[in-house]
């Protein structure tokens, strides 16, 4: 298996066949999320995503830390104009522009920005020493890269309140009961466990693995009945694809099916 590795300022981007990661690395700073990290971020996952050949993107940390969170020290003196004018992380919304299923594989903290990046990948695998929160509010702020609206339809109303209005942190376990993670694996075997998934989702057709993610994601953004529908056109259009009637044809023929895309 080939790997392709880039290194940038602030990550690593690894790719093999299908699967690409992309690993914060400011290990000075817990990985906490500045700026220039935020344009890095973006250009690589969207660079991957128009690659079709990536059929899974992991973003990681360290084992100590996803990401501490947006960069207190580059954060603290701007200005309410300042801030607004340049849409100030503004651009984190071009991640989840993203068609390409993103995991993200939690170690450590995942704090503030760190928790809301981990929640606008599609799924999150956390090391049993993983840590979420939503400290802003111990700053004098509250979360402003999606934190309040993602973490509530995640795990709902109380403990959202919960985390936003004291800043505690929520452990590995507490979140997978809370919905906020899908799986927990010892920290020690996390990116080997995530690769697997993502290998697993990499081998399936990818423009079914996109229907699948978008149709998940409608169920946050409408009521159910277009959700339903919306479903229903995106699997009556799986039918004009040749992997439809291929993954059909192999289950009867009991093989292996073979995706054209
Ligand atoms: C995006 C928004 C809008 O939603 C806003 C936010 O994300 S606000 C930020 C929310 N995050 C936090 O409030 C967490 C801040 N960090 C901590 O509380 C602690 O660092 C810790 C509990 C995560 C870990 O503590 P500890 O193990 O004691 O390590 P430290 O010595 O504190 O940190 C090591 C080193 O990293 C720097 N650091 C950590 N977090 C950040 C950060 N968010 N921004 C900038 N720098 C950060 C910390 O200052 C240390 O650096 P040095 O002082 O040693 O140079």
């Amino acid at each position: 298996m080939s790997v392709t590795e880039k290194q940038f300022e602030n990550i690593l981007v690894e790719q093999t066949d299908r699967v690409a990661t992309i690993t914060l690395n400011r290990p000075t700073a817990l990985n906490a999320l500045s700026s220039a990290m935020e344009k890095e971020v973006v250009e690589a996952v969207e660079g991957l995503d128009s690659d079709p050949g990536v059929g899974c993107i992991i973003i990681t940390g360290s084992e100590k830390a996803f990401a501490a969170g947006a960069d207190i020290k580059e954060m603290k003196d701007k200005s309410y104009p300042g801030i607004y004018l340049e849409r100030f992380f503004g651009d984190w919304k071009r991640l989840t522009a993203a068609r390409t299923p993103i995991i993200a594989a939690v170690s450590g903290f995942a704090l503030g920005g760190g928790c809301e990046l981990a929640m606008m990948c599609d799924m999150i695998i956390a090391g049993d020493n993983a840590k979420f929160g939503q400290p802003e509010i111990t700053l004098g702020v509250i979360p402003g890269m999606g934190g309040s609206q993602r973490l509530t339809r995640a795990v709902g109303k109380a403990k959202a309140m919960d985390l936003c209005l004291t800043g505690r942190q929520m452990d590995a376990d507490e979140a997978e009961r809370a919905g906020l993670v899908a799986r927990v694996v010892p920290a020690a075997e996390l990116l080997d466990e995530v690769r697997k998934v993502a290998e697993k989702i990499a081998s399936m057709s990818k423009t079914t693995a996109i229907a699948a993610k978008q149709a998940v994601n409608r169920s946050f953004e409408t009521t159910l009945e277009e959700g339903l529908l919306a479903e229903q056109n995106a699997f009556y259009a799986l039918f004009a694809t040749e992997d439809q009637s291929e993954g059909m044809s192999a289950f009867a023929e009991k093989r292996k099916p073979e995706w054209k895309r």
